[in-house]
């Protein structure tokens, strides 16, 4: 394995096992006031109030994420363009997601230092740890700013070549400015993926990325396309070292990382000798056939509601509560999950009830 591939699994093994990402970014800034009706969405925020952007990730850190993923989300050079910004500006933009996330890292450290005869009467989690920062990248849908990351469908006449250029130098700039790795998050078709896949390779970034699928179905992704085979354009690139699913009610979770671990079942039954030879030859093959993946699987999915793109608005009461949410994560990591979180709803107080919860966490000083 090349270093950029063992840098997750000494990560996973630092967090003793299982890492907590950060929850819902866009929807925190809301809740702290931000007005996110706007075709950059989250992003807005970089322009108007990066003081807040910082204050949501420290608070997933004090809640005890160990990964924060920046607010570059919604955030293009055509999206930035189309307010005017000239492309100079609109790389500093890109690159201030990237330095806002690192600043938050820099105080939760110093607070660490200093704050444990402060702050023992709250509940925060100030406890020295490696942090992660994740570059989020959201999809060319994002960008549409019509929740088309909830329906994967750009056209027939949608390309490759296409999605790679639109996000070729955004991804470069972003790489580039000091992340630990790259989020490609809330990805709705397969198309898109090997777009990323592809842009990691031809521009010769090395850096780690993730690549995160959304679900409405808990079978395939958003656009239809099949999730294992998603899935697999991960399992082709060395540089992508975590896949998985984001920004999906979490009542699909559990089926969809057996459909993309599926692999393991068959190769235990193979391994205990309860199928005859002759047969496990073919198994064998067929195995060989089935685009799952041995990368680490990640899961960070939304409240459970659902989004009305053209309000900008939650659909509120019809997602599961905190309490249910946080029920669900330990059986997600015992059927294959090994970095967990929260998207679009989910609160500091989810990732601090996740964070508490985990057996390899629960012992953890604060
Ligand atoms: C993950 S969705 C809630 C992000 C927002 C969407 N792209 C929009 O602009 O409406
Ligand atoms: N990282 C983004 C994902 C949106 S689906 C956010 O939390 O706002
Ligand atoms: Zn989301």
């Amino acid at each position: 394995m090349g270093h950029v591939e063992t840098a997750m699994s000494d990560f996973l093994s630092q967090c003793g096992g299982v890492a907590v990402i950060d929850g819902g970014l866009a929807t925190e800034l809301e809740r702290h006031g931000a007005d996110l009706h706007d075709p950059l969405w989250s992003a807005k925020c970089l322009l108007t109030s990066p003081h807040l952007i910082r204050t949501v990730h420290l608070d997933y850190l004090e809640a005890g994420a160990d990964i924060i993923i920046t607010a570059s989300y919604q955030a293009t050079i055509q999206g930035f363009e189309n307010k005017g910004y000239p492309l100079e500006e609109s790389e500093n933009l890109l690159r201030k997601s990237v330095e806002i996330a690192r600043e938050a890292r820099e105080l939760y450290y110093s607070r660490c230092h200093e704050g444990l005869t402060d702050h023992t009467a709250d509940d925060r989690i100030l406890n020295q740890r490696p942090i992660l920062v994740a570059a989020s990248v959201g999809s060319y849908g994002a960008y549409l700013a019509d929740g088309s990351e909830y329906s994967g469908d750009y056209g027939d006449a949608m390309d490759l070549e296409f999605l790679k250029n639109f996000h070729r130098r955004r991804v470069k700039v972003l790489a580039e400015s000091g992340p630990d790795l790259i989020a490609f998050e809330t990805v709705p078709n397969k198309l898109e993926a090997q777009a990323f896949a592809l842009l990691l390779e031809e521009e010769e970034l090395n850096i780690p990325a993730w690549l995160s699928f959304n679900s409405k179905d808990g079978v395939n992704v958003v656009s239809g396309d099949s999730l294992p085979k998603c899935v697999a354009v991960a399992e082709s690139s060395n540089k992508i070292v975590a896949v998985g699913i984001n920004c999906t009610p979490p009542i699909f979770i559990n089926d969809l990382i057996l459909s993309i671990k599926k692999v393991w079942f068959l190769l235990c039954l193979l391994f205990s000798r309860i199928i005859p030879a002759p047969l496990s030859t073919v198994m064998l093959t067929v195995i060989d056939e089935i685009e799952v993946t041995n990368k680490p699987i990640l899961i960070y999915p939304n409240s459970g509601e659902s989004y009305d793109a053209d309000r900008k608005e939650w659909v509120q009461n019809t997602g599961v509560s905190d309490k249910d949410f946080v029920s669900y994560v330990n059986n997600w990591c015992e059927v294959g999950a090994s970095l967990v979180g929260g998207c679009c709803r989910t609160t500091p107080h989810t990732i601090r009830e996740i964070y508490r919860n985990l057996p390899s966490r629960s012992t953890a000083p604060s």
